[in-house]
């Protein structure tokens, strides 16, 4: 079966962000009571925000965060110092509020989603988690491509269902995590076909493989990759082969908020995999993301190089759930209260001529 025709909104364009805006931010930071430029970065993500948001008072108080979970085939291989049952538990520890993204998103009073697309062990009996069952996890991609086209084009329609909801409930800011066992395996065999790269320089060590554990990881990527390079013909193809459900769901929510004008905070690895495969998918993209953090999986910073992507912080984090996006939102938040509620010079009556002009 080749690509179905349910994946046709895929080729709607990202909308178009407003540059007159831009400048009108740009020029409200010059009047604003401070040394030009003094507030560093602060400025610039203000700036860009009041773009991306089409107005001169930008904000990220109403952010919605969704979590997608799924397992992966190839973690049968041995390619993650955790066991495949983790993903399950992990989903009933969201549920009750445990993990690093509840407490986050409590602090941030952001709302929270779970979605599982398929795991090994059925949560179906679990409240508050939306349930899109698309198998017992993907195929193992050593041996097969990991989704079938239905598949993929279910993960994707879950993915678009997320940020349809949360642009149509007013949300300013969308964070999109991602939770299962293996995925650091499958978004590095992405980056992979995607970029033309080879294992050794994107590998890392995921939940904390030591280095005979990387070498290994290596290998069983290798592999998978001289089985699909040959036969992948699109940047689609390459999700399906070796991509998962959560990576899949994941790059759908974002093709579809680029599409609505949703602007989209990128957290790591996996997700910025997501992110690279919605910009080959459907160029421009890229627009619409802020990229959080760069996380200390090794094949991060070149896939961040790939997408020009300058992150907001550096804290050393690994543990995706869109946690690194979260720390960074209190950033954004303070960017847009400065831009907004500073004096400008004239309304303070403080001198702007510098002593050099
Ligand atoms: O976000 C990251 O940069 C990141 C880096 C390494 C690991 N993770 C998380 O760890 C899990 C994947 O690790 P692994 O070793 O099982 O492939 C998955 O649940 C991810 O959310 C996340
Ligand atoms: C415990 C645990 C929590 C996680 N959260 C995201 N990935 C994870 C991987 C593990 C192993």
């Amino acid at each position: 079966m080749t690509q179905p025709a349910a994946l046709h909104w895929l080729s709607t364009p990202p909308a178009v962000t407003n540059q007159e805006m831009r400048q009108l931010a740009e020029q409200r930071q010059t009047q604003l009571t401070k040394p030009p430029g003094s507030l560093g970065r602060l400025e610039e993500f203000a700036i860009r925000l009041a773009a991306l948001q089409n107005t001169l008072q930008p904000g990220a108080d109403r952010v919605h965060i969704a979590i997608f979970a799924a397992d992966h085939g190839v973690a049968a291989e041995g390619v993650s110092a955790f066991p495949q049952s983790v993903t399950g538990e992990m989903i009933r520890n969201f549920t009750r509020g445990g993990a690093a993204i509840n407490v986050l998103a409590r602090a941030l009073n952001a709302s929270l989603e779970i979605i599982n697309l398929g795991t090994v062990h059925d949560t179906q009996a679990l409240a508050h988690v939306r349930h899109c069952h698309l198998g017992a996890g993907t195929a193992n991609f050593v041996h097969q491509p990991a989704m079938t086209w239905e598949q993929l084009s279910q993960a994707f329609q879950a993915g678009f269902e997320t940020t349809e909801h949360a642009q149509q409930t007013g949300q300013q800011l969308f964070i999109g995590g991602e939770m299962g066992i293996g995925n650091t395996a499958s978004a590095t065999a992405l980056a992979c076909l995607l970029l033309n790269e080879q294992p050794e320089r994107l590998t890392g060590r995921g939940t904390g493989l030591d280095e005979q554990g990387i070498a290994h990881k290596i290998t069983i990527i290798a592999r998978a990759l001289s089985l699909h390079r040959p036969q992948t013909d699109s940047p689609l193809d390459a999700l399906r082969r070796v991509g998962g459900f959560e990576i899949a769901a994941l790059t759908g929510a974002y093709i579809h908020g680029a599409q609505l004008g949703l602007p989209l905070l990128i957290d790591g690895f996996i997700s910025t995999v997501a992110a690279l495969t919605a910009e080959h998918i459907t160029p421009g993209c890229k627009d619409w993301f802020i990229f959080s953090h760069q996380s200390s999986e090794l094949g991060h910073a070149l896939v961040l190089k790939a997408l020009s992507a300058d992150p907001l912080i550096d804290l050393q984090m690994r543990l995706g759930e869109g946690s690194g996006a979260a720390v960074t939102l209190n950033l954004l938040r303070m960017a847009c209260k400065l831009h907004n509620e500073m004096a400008t010079f004239s309304e303070a009556q403080v001198s702007q001529q510098s002593e050099l002009s």
